[in-house]
């Protein structure tokens, strides 16, 4: 069989190597499974495309910037399948999970509520929330980070995307009831043999509940808006609206659930679990800390801060790109080869897994120099000039790129500008940030002192 002819595969003299470290009938898969980060971080060393064991299968990593490009630019080939077939079983066929030309009109059926005037539109609702979240705190007082950002934004994405009249309380059992399922989602589609999840354990028994519990609550909001007919030019009301191009039909209201719920699951993780590692990143570098405060005062002096701020912005947005280098929520990702192809200079089989981590990526001393050092300065203007292309990758790129980057960033940047414009928060001595790859990278709890500024 010829191998496929994607578009331009980039040509040079590629290296590639195995990952060390294979043992018998496992592979790498205990590596994998128990130190991913450092496991990941470690094989750029050994190539731009590195061999790794799963079990009896062979799957690649894709380490250098250019061929990660390529298979991400080329998804005829390298294809959603392996964990997204399972995640489609799970989350439906929704945006996230679907392919080729279901993906295409999804895709075009949704962008219209992630377009710039939208994403304006919301920031004041995320202003308001922010305000009211720090609206009670007290000086001296303890909280965890994370937990208080995965609140806060939870709150945001349902008064943003779907402009929900539903009370606090139900959001804040939805924000339970994701957190499961959202584990739970990727432990599934992780696990090679699919039967653990199949028996009646506590668990299994917490999942079924938790899932069955915020699809209730998601339900709800749905029939409440197709009772009232409202159009809010919201993520809900197009969902509502779309129709397929060709045959005129639309959603109905199974699948709008299955999006609305993976929307939670890819949107609110990730963005708190951002915010929860830049205020810790702040806490522990106080002349970062200063900075960050010195721009804000010069931006905003007494105001709070609005959409139109953040460009000025420019050495604040550079700490949450660095903390997205650090700490990329989406730390790993996969795609399945379509047919025969060549990558990096070998001939790779139909049904071969590619993975591709922004992880190993933006640890690769390659590319960034220094690559553990928190230094917010390399987005600067001049120096960001010299990062190669394609070395920060914390949204994806091509046709699955993410759909609510700016969203996201625009979100995170508003929220660091209104809490650091009144507090300071301090970590509490002796905790320690333990990154945890699950479904995102979260940083775990993260306690923090709020002291006034
Ligand atoms: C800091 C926050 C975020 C990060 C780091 C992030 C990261 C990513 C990445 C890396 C992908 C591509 C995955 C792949 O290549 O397989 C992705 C896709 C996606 N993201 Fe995000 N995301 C964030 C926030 C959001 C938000 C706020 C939303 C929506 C409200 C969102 C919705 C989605 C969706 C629906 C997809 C699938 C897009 C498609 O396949 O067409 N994400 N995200």
């Amino acid at each position: 069989m010829t191998p496929t002819k994607s578009s331009a595969p980039p040509e040079r003299p590629w290296t590639t190597g195995t990952a060390p470290g294979s043992v018998p009938l496992l592979g790498h898969t205990l590596a994998l499974w128990r130190r991913p980060l450092q496991f990941l971080a470690s094989l750029p060393a050994h190539g731009d495309l590195v061999e790794v064991r799963l079990g009896p299968s062979r799957a690649y990593l894709v380490c250098h910037p250019e061929l990660v490009r390529h298979v991400l630019l080329n998804p005829r080939v390298f294809d959603k399948g392996g964990v997204f077939d399972k995640a489609r079983q799970l989350l439906g066929n929704s945006l996230s999970v679907s392919r080729g030309e279901d993906h295409r009109y999804q895709r075009r059926m949704i962008q219209p509520a992630f377009h710039p005037p939208k994403i304006a539109a919301y920031t004041a609702a995320v202003a308001d929330d922010t305000r009211a979240a720090i609206g009670s705190w007290q000086p001296g007082r303890t909280l965890d980070i994370s937990d208080t950002m995965h609140a806060l934004l939870m709150r945001v994405a349902a008064r943003t995307l779907f402009s929900t009249g539903v009370g606090e309380a139900t959001i804040d059992e939805a924000r339970h009831c994701l957190r499961v399922v959202s584990h739970g989602i990727y432990k599934r589609t992780m696990a090679p043999l699919g039967i653990m999840e199949k028996l009646p354990t506590p668990g299994n028994r917490r999942y079924d509940r938790a899932n069955a519990r915020l699809r209730q609550i998601v339900d709800g909001m749905i029939s409440d808006r197709r009772r009232s007919g409202a159009d809010h030019g919201d993520l809900l009301s197009t969902l509502l609206r779309a129709e397929h191009p060709e045959t005129g039909k639309g959603l109905d209201d199974g699948e709008v659930l299955d999006q609305v719920v993976t929307f939670l699951v890819a949107g609110s993780e990730t963005t708190a679990s951002t915010l929860a590692f830049v205020f810790h990143l702040l806490g522990t570098h106080p002349e970062v800390e200063q900075r960050v405060h010195a721009e804000i005062d010069a931006v905003l002096g007494d105001r709070a801060p609005a959409f139109e701020d953040l460009p000025s912005l420019e050495y604040t947005r550079g700490v949450i790109t660095e903390s997205l280098r650090l700490y990329p929520p989406s730390w790993m990702a996969m795609r399945v080869t379509a047919a025969e192809t060549e990558l990096g200079g070998r001939t790779i089989p139909a049904g071969t897994m590619i993975l591709y981590s922004a992880q190993a990526l933006h640890h690769h001393p390659g590319l960034f120099p220094a690559p553990e050092r928190f230094d917010p300065e390399r987005w600067l203007p001049d120096r960001a000039k010299e990062v190669p292309r394609g070395a920060l990758l914390p949204f994806g790129a091509g046709s699955h790129k993410c759909i609510g980057d700016v969203l996201a960033l625009t979100e995170t940047a508003l929220i660091v500008a209104t809490v650091a414009s009144r507090w300071r928060l301090r970590p509490v001595p002796g905790t320690a940030l333990r990154p945890q790859p699950k479904a995102t990278l979260e940083p775990g709890p993260l306690p923090m002192v709020c002291e006034p500024r």
